[in-house]
């Protein structure tokens, strides 16, 4: 059975996508810092699939590299990567936010995604044709908004360093993917609000937002396409959600 390495898959797009991949038959190498609920997805998954959980934390280098070099032979020949932990931080305009939030999301969204598919790759490359990676992106990417500041552009690396490493992976046959989707209900605003529930129930309230299931269904399919075709870039985004006329301070 072809092998997914998931980050961040305790959670919202990850679990989900973990969940696809498992109704495919596919084995699951599962990540995130809370080894608990990955302790609960080997439970829930592993009577259907192989499922190898890893705790991990996506900013440690040395850490992500040790646990993907140590992958014993049988777990090794990925076929997709998923660069999906990652996260948004802060709600105040950048002239208020406090540096560490910012320091944690390029550590996070940056770094982390750099370090796992730099240790990934080789295993990639090894699988060869049919392989692929997909980085998850956000329409914050490509699109500012106010007290997006740091996360948009930490998504706007994601694009850009997907487009990249195709360049680079020319003749290799593994694919990459940034897969940029819009407002979704999961736990991130929770975690951008630090907590608060109102909020999160605020944001999504009367949206008809995405749900983690319609990513999922997503990256799935851009990873189980035909092997000479690659999606460079799928954004997403609910109906409900549009972009606004720019704003103009008048004196
Ligand atoms: N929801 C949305 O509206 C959108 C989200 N995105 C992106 O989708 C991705 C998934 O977010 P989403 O599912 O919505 O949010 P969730 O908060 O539900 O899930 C985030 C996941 O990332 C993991 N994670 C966070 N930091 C780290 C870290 N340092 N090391 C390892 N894992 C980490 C968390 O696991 P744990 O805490 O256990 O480590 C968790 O599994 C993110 O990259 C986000 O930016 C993009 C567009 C829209
Ligand atoms: O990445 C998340 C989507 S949004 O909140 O920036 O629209």
């Amino acid at each position: 059975m072809p092998i997914a390495l998931i980050t961040g898959a305790t959670s919202g797009f990850g679990r989900a996508t973990a969940y696809r991949f498992a109704e495919a038959g596919w084995s699951l190498i599962l990540t995130g810092r809370r080894s608990e609920r990955l302790a609960e997805l080997e439970t829930e998954l592993g009577d259907k699939v192989e499922v190898l959980t890893l705790t991990l934390d996506v900013r440690d280098a040395e850490a992500v590299k040790a646990a993907i070099d140590g992958l014993d032979d049988a777990w090794r020949r990925i076929t997709c990567l998923v660069n999906n932990a990652g996260l948004a931080l802060a709600l105040e305009p950048a002239q208020r936010v406090d540096l560490n939030d910012w320091h944690t999301m390029i550590d996070t969204n940056i770094t982390g995604l750099v370090n796992v598919t730099h240790a990934a790759l080789p295993l990639l490359i090894d699988t060869g044709k049919g392989a692929s990676i997909v980085n998850i992106g956000s329409v914050a990417g490509s699109y500012p908004y106010p007290g997006s500041h740091v996360y948009g552009a930490t998504k706007a690396f994601v694009q850009q360093f997907s487009y990249n490493l195709r360049c680079d992976l020319k003749g290799s046959g593994v694919r990459v993917t940034d897969v940029a989707p819009g407002l979704a209900e999961t736990e991130f605003m929770l975690v951008r609000s630090k907590g608060d529930e109102q909020a999160s129930k605020q944001l999504y309230a009367g949206a008809n937002p995405l749900q983690a299931e319609d990513i999922a269904a997503q990256v799935f399919y851009v990873a189980t396409l035909p092997e000479h075709i690659n999606i460079n870039r799928l954004e997403i985004m609910p109906t409900s959600q549009s972009w606004s006329p720019f704003s103009i301070e008048r004196e």
